[in-house]
């Protein structure tokens, strides 16, 4: 790794064995292929060439070591032709591309990820951007509301890169799902993991920390994002404040609030631990901790500190299921879990929940799949040495006791007197259901939102 090498002009330039050489100002360095992002015409001198690199110790932020930084070379050595970029046409679509910066997302790193990354990256390709940083919760809501939405349905092409976790996807998600418009122009996404869980950026291969963010930004062709849609029974309300505060679902585009609530997702839905440990762990205190914090919260459940047994989940669930997918909409089965006790209940359209946790390992990113994951009470023991399976490349969808299909949708019907047993999880967001209520799960036919994936 170079000393200084920021837009410095090297001298000298050998490459041999993956490793760029250089030499300027009596310094020599030289540079991995693996580190280098892309290669752009130099601004300043032509006909050289400016490299841009992942400096790894650079970064300003707490958690942000990575920097992206560049050096300046006379011309583009063949070996590095192919590192060439071409500005792809979502990066150049007319409007300015557009920057969410959410800036509570995760440890707090996003403002330093852009800083670092995402502006000198930009910068070097002469993209267009403008920048939103958050204020509130409610921030990503009314830009997708006041903005987004608009130029979606007025067939205005955008891109927006969101530098945050799976909140600021949802955020924009829930704003297209509700509206009475019709979307004309999908609006591209592209996801810099900045959150805790990073469910979807870590689900579509982007698993080593924002950088990974950049080659589909480079080489990434939009896709349409699947999503589901939760239908609610009526007396179902939104848990806020850290588990505190209550308030009404708001009514979905097509939803008949006399009969239920509409949620919608894209990643996962839950009930019993995964949906508890989610919501117990949405503190301000719990968040310092990063993904551990899922962890830490699972033990208390499992292990309540009175002493207690871990809490059976009671319920009636119902699958909906395909034989096969020649015959989708002919032979719809209904098929309902002849347990009514549950420990983890989770439906999902994505693999992983984190970036090691492969809850799902059948689940192809955006194929629009949705696989049902269930297993009744056990000790904890036992439900720690799953979990933990799972951490080990999804090992858990092999054990007996874990139900682990494909559906086309599926209901919970609750049996449960305490409320805190009827916590639902919807893409983190927490929804405490009724007593005797009930939740169904469905595929939206909509496509809403198109996020940008690289290539095999
Ligand atoms: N300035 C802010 N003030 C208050 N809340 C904010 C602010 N900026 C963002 N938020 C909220 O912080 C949360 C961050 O969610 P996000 O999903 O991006 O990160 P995460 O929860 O750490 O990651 P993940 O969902 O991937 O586990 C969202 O609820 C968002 O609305």
């Amino acid at each position: 790794m170079p000393a200084e090498p920021t837009d410095r002009q090297a001298e000298i330039v050998a490459t041999e064995e993956g490793v760029l050489k250089w030499a300027c100002t009596g310094i020599e360095g030289q540079l991995n292929f693996e580190d280098i992002v892309c290669a752009v015409p130099n601004p300043e001198r032509r006909p050289g060439c400016r490299v841009l690199f992942l400096d790894k110790n650079g970064g300003t932020g707490e958690d942000s070591s990575i920097r992206l930084a560049t050096i300046n070379i006379p011309s583009i050595p063949v070996a590095l032709t192919s590192f060439l970029a071409e500005i792809p046409i979502h990066l150049r679509c007319g409007e300015p591309v557009q920057v969410v910066i959410s800036t509570r997302s995760g440890t707090g790193t996003a403002r330093a990820v852009f800083q670092d990354l995402l502006r000198p990256f930009l910068r070097n390709l002469s993209v267009d951007y403008r920048v939103y940083e958050t204020q509130s919760a409610q921030s990503i809501l009314e830009l997708s509301q006041s903005l987004f939405l608009s130029r979606a349905s007025t067939g205005v092409p955008q891109t927006i890169i969101l530098l945050s976790g799976d909140g600021g996807l949802i955020d924009i998600l829930d704003v297209f799902s509700k509206s009475k418009d019709a979307i004309r122009a999908a609006p591209t996404l592209a996801l810099i993991p900045c959150g805790t869980g990073n469910a979807m950026a870590s689900s579509m291969g982007l698993r080593s920390g924002p950088a990974s963010g950049l080659a589909p930004l480079l080489r990434g062709q939009p896709i349409p994002l699947p999503t589901f849609t939760v239908k609610l029974s009526p007396g179902s309300q939104m848990v806020t404040d850290e588990g505190k505060g209550r308030v009404s679902i708001e009514p979905g585009a097509e939803s008949d609030t006399a009969t239920h609530h509409t949620m919608y997702g894209a990643v996962v839905a839950s009930w019993g631990l995964h949906a508890a440990l989610v919501a117990d762990s949405d503190t301000t205190d719990y968040r310092r901790f990063g993904s551990e914090r899922f962890k830490m919260a699972a033990k208390e459940l499992l292990y309540p500190s009175d002493g207690s047994e871990s809490h059976r989940f009671r319920g009636q669930i119902t699958m909906t299921t395909t034989a096969s997918d020649d015959d989708a909409d002919l032979d719809l089965r209904s098929e309902t879990v002849a347990e009514n006790e549950h420990m983890y209940v989770l439906a999902t359209l994505v693999p992983r929940l984190e970036k090691d946790f492969l809850i799902s390992p059948d689940s192809v990113p955006l194929s629009g799949k949705i696989r049902f994951l269930r297993f009744g009470p056990q000790s904890p023991e036992e439900a720690m040495r799953l979990m933990t399976l799972a951490y080990q490349g999804g090992q858990h969808v092999r054990e007996e006791s874990v139900t682990y299909r494909e559906v086309e949708s599926l209901r919970i019907d609750f049996q449960e007197e305490l409320e805190r047993w009827r916590r639902v999880c919807i893409d983190g967001k927490i929804v405490v259901v009724e007593k005797g209520g009930w939740i169904v799960l469905s595929k939206e036919p909509r496509q809403l939102l198109c996020v940008l994936q690289s290539g095999p």
